[in-house]
């Protein structure tokens, strides 16, 4: 495994691979901190690529005034034994000047799917992920690209931004890794005290209650899950709702039907960002109501 810092060494090193047949490459972004959600995108990226790019970067451009880019947790020693355990080939580990020469005269934005959910509560956030993930495959010229649907909006934008821009790559959305319990793993779980931590369990919980009052006919509206999710997640004392949200997916439009089971075609998504303290969690379920109609 080759750890590499500047953009130079990381093109020589793709160069050497791209050289040797390694071919296609698949790339994984990451912010470090690894966990099992990190690897599951390593071990997807490894069966479909034969050069797995892994870059940890905290990017600042996506963190707004106040939100935690300097406690981000970061331990760059654990990060490269997982890496190394999951069979990557090149790590990339920029600093923020390698990243960002200043002054930072270009930016990328997706007009679209980025003023609701995450872009509401965090404004400018994924103007940062744009940004970030555009440089990230103009170094690494990936074939493919993973990411996981925990962050299921981001999955969203990217993919717009690469139909709209033209990029060479296919994006592949990974599914959420969860603890035993249900909780989504998250690089920001380790900020959760232990009452937190078993309080974050209403997100997941909630979730799966909205799905099966869905499935039984006891939800048909957005506006009945949106109650459900809420009275579960308000069971929590603990608990701060920054937003709790049902809209189509991927385009994420509002979804004013009084049957969802049978006047939707296609996906929706069950949406959440709940704050615990200073610690914000989000989790997501997505699926298509005429798949679970037909189960009824
Ligand atoms: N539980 C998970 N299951 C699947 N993919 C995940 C999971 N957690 C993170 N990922 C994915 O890993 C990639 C890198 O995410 P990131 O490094 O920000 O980790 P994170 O745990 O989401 O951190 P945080 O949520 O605290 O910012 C993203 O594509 C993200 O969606
Ligand atoms: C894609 C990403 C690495 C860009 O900084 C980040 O948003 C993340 O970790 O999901
Ligand atoms: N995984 C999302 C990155 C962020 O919260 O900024």
């Amino acid at each position: 495994m080759r750890v590499v810092r500047s953009v130079e060494h990381l093109r020589e090193a793709l160069e050497y691979m791209r050289r040797g047949g390694h071919t296609p490459i698949g790339f994984v972004p990451t912010m470090g901190f690894l966990h099992e959600g990190h690897a599951s995108l390593l071990r997807r990226a490894g069966e479909m690529s034969n050069t797995v790019v892994m870059s940890i970067f905290v990017n600042p451009l996506q963190f707004g005034p106040g939100e935690d880019f300097e406690s981000y947790p970061r331990d760059e020693r654990r990060d490269l034994e997982l890496a190394e355990r999951e069979g990557v080939d090149i790590v990339f580990i920029p600093t923020v000047e390698e990243m960002y020469p200043q002054p930072i005269r270009s930016k990328v934005s997706v007009a679209s799917l980025t003023t609701q959910l995450c872009g509401a509560s965090r404004p400018g956030h994924f103007d940062g992920v744009t940004t970030v993930v555009s440089k990230l495959f103009n170094m690494v010229q990936p074939d493919y690209a993973f990411f996981g649907l925990k962050d299921a909006q981001q999955v969203a934008v990217l993919r717009r931004m690469v139909s709209d821009l033209n990029m060479n790559v296919e994006i592949v959305p990974c599914p959420i890794v969860r603890e035993g319990d249900g909780l989504a793993l998250s690089s920001r779980n380790v900020y959760l005290s232990e009452e937190e931590r078993t309080q974050a369990l209403v997100l997941s919980r909630s979730l799966r209650t909205a799905r099966e009052a869905l499935e039984e006919g006891k939800a048909r509206t957005a506006a009945d899950i949106r109650e459900l999710l809420v009275s579960v997640i308000s069971s929590s004392p603990l608990a701060v709702i920054e937003y709790a949200e049902i809209l189509t997916f991927p385009d994420l439009e509002v979804l004013e039907t009084d049957d969802l089971l049978t006047n939707v075609d296609g996906e929706i998504i069950m949406a959440l960002a709940v704050k615990f303290g200073r610690t914000r969690l989000i989790d997501n379920n997505v699926f298509t109501p005429k798949e679970v109609a037909t189960l009824v």
